[in-house]
């Protein structure tokens, strides 16, 4: 049994800053402390039982009943006398494709298996910036195989999963691009010696998105299985999309959401009616596009996309999606906080649903919400940390006020801060004393939907050894 968290490589804090940092990979490898994998147990259980249900979401998009009577057809990973088990989950992001390896043990034959270790590598940009070169797109992918075939023993493969998702990215992208980028990720899957499942390779509803980070965050935290039932929200940021998932407490939430937004399911005899909604285009890296004005036009030669939430006398050239885009400040016009909150609030305003309850809620948030935060010192890369609506606010004020003398390494950091503190704010109208836990992992954990979707993965499976 592993008894000891170790980093591998080196600390995770420091290969985690380098993702923030956006360089073009990172890799670590980690063991697991034994003191959550009663956790995890849970959260594969939990995962059995989404597997059999989330088939639903796309057959009745509005209230769904999930869960109900499905655990003893499904706990199936049993009867092994198992050493390892492993499973491959691409997260592909619109900023860039991520390889999850995960593995885990299995000590009795009538046990679950329990996570032991993540390997974990990334590429930069996503598969979407390959748009009109697909077959290259592809060729991240075979890189990031090489990575698998290290980590997951050649006596193995034949029966290890891989599966990739996309996210918004690819959403984003007209349907023939995107599916040309899947049909060569297929073929190269295909050509791995690896377990190709049918529909290893897809477009992720956003609506799984939140849920599955909802269940991984609050099962991570024990908020599932104890009696209070006091459960969190999150907070997702994306490059290209952002979700918002919680349990309303109040009635009138219920009432007066839109039906697509509740999403319902019975899990250890509760039901819980979630709240959830992804926002295709108000990921940060979409909002600055937004915000130049660059959404509608494209990038057109020579045209340079001007804001005042940028320093005045810059002038370069960004790239996102594949597309170059040159930007600047405005010479001799406006910036600063004022101008530039301006300019922002026009990408959220009137765009998201509000719910009063949230306003006294607790919320996890990770992401981008996490590196910029990061970034500016108001909280620790490795720890994380508590903070307010507020101190987003503060430090945009701070930022976009003192950008003449910027030496940023992201000219947009005013546009990213004063961003977040409107989508929070104006967007989903957090109070600006909420308080929000910025958190990169739970028990170790990535707080993202990736393990969850490797739990369903194996389980629809019914992958043991
Ligand atoms: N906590 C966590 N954050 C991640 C992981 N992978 C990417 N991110 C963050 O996700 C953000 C980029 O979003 P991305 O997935 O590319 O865009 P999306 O397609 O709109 O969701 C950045 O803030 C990354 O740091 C991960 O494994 N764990
Ligand atoms: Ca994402």
């Amino acid at each position: 049994m592993v008894t000891t968290y170790k980093s591998l490589n080196s600390s995770a804090a420091t290969k985690g800053k380098k993702l923030s940092a956006e360089t073009a990979t990172l890799s670590y490898k980690m063991d697991y402390e034994p003191s959550f994998l009663r956790t995890l147990f849970s959260l594969i259980l939990v995962s059995s039982l989404l597997d059999c249900v989330l088939s639903e979401v796309d057959a009745f998009p509005d209230t769904k009943t999930w869960f109900e009577n499905l655990l003893p057809s499904t706990m199936c990973i049993q009867n092994a006398s198992i050493e390892s088990v492993y499973g491959i989950m691409f997260d592909a992001g619109s900023t860039g494709t991520r390889i999850h390896i995960y593995s885990f043990t299995q000590k009795y034959p009538d046990q679950l298996p329990e996570l032991r270790k993540e390997i974990f590598e990334s590429v930069k940009p996503g598969l979407s910036a390959y748009a009109d070169i697909p077959e290259q797109g592809a060729e991240t992918i075979r890189g990031l195989l090489e990575v698998a075939k290290d980590a997951v023993p050649s006596s193995h493969w034949k029966k290890t999963p891989v599966v990739l998702k996309a996210t918004a990215g690819l959403r984003l992208l007209p349907e023939k691009k995107a599916q040309a980028l899947l049909s060569e990720v297929k073929n190269v899957l295909e050509e791995s010696p690896f377990l190709v499942p049918d529909n290893s390779v897809s477009i992720m509803n956003g609506t799984y998105e939140g849920i599955l980070a909802w269940i991984t965050v609050n099962f991570l935290t024990g908020q599932l299985y104890s009696q209070s039932k006091q459960t969190v929200g999150i907070l997702d940021l994306g490059g290209a999309s952002t979700q918002i998932t919680f349990l309303p407490q109040s009635e009138e939430t219920l009432e007066q959401s839109p039906l697509d937004f509740i999403t319902s399911f019975k899990m250890f005899h509760t039901t819980y009616k979630l709240y959830t909604h992804s926002y295709l285009g108000l990921g940060l890296k979409a909002a600055r596009l937004a915000t130049l004005g660059a959404v509608e036009t494209g990038a057109v030669d020579k045209q340079i996309f001007r804001s005042s939430c940028l320093p005045k006398n810059l002038e370069a050239v960004w790239e996102f999606g594949g597309v170059s885009y040159r930007y600047g400040g405005i010479e001799n016009g406006e910036s600063g906080f004022k101008s530039c909150y301006a300019e922002v609030l026009r990408i959220v305003a009137g765009k998201l649903h509000q719910v009063d309850e949230i306003k006294g809620s607790t919320f996890y948030a990770f992401s981008y919400y996490y590196d910029r935060a990061a970034d500016t010192n108001l909280i620790d890369y490795g720890k994380g940390g508590i903070l307010e609506v507020r101190d987003f606010e503060r430090k945009a004020i701070e930022v976009c006020d003192h950008m003449e003398g910027f030496t940023s390494s992201s000219p947009f950091l005013c546009m990213d801060l004063s961003y977040i503190t409107a989508l929070l704010k104006e967007g989903f109208g957090f109070k600006i004393n909420t308080p929000l836990q910025l958190t990169k992992k739970v028990n170790n954990v990535e707080t993202s939907w990736s393990l969850g979707a490797t739990f369903l993965m194996l389980q629809s499976l019914r992958i043991s050894n």
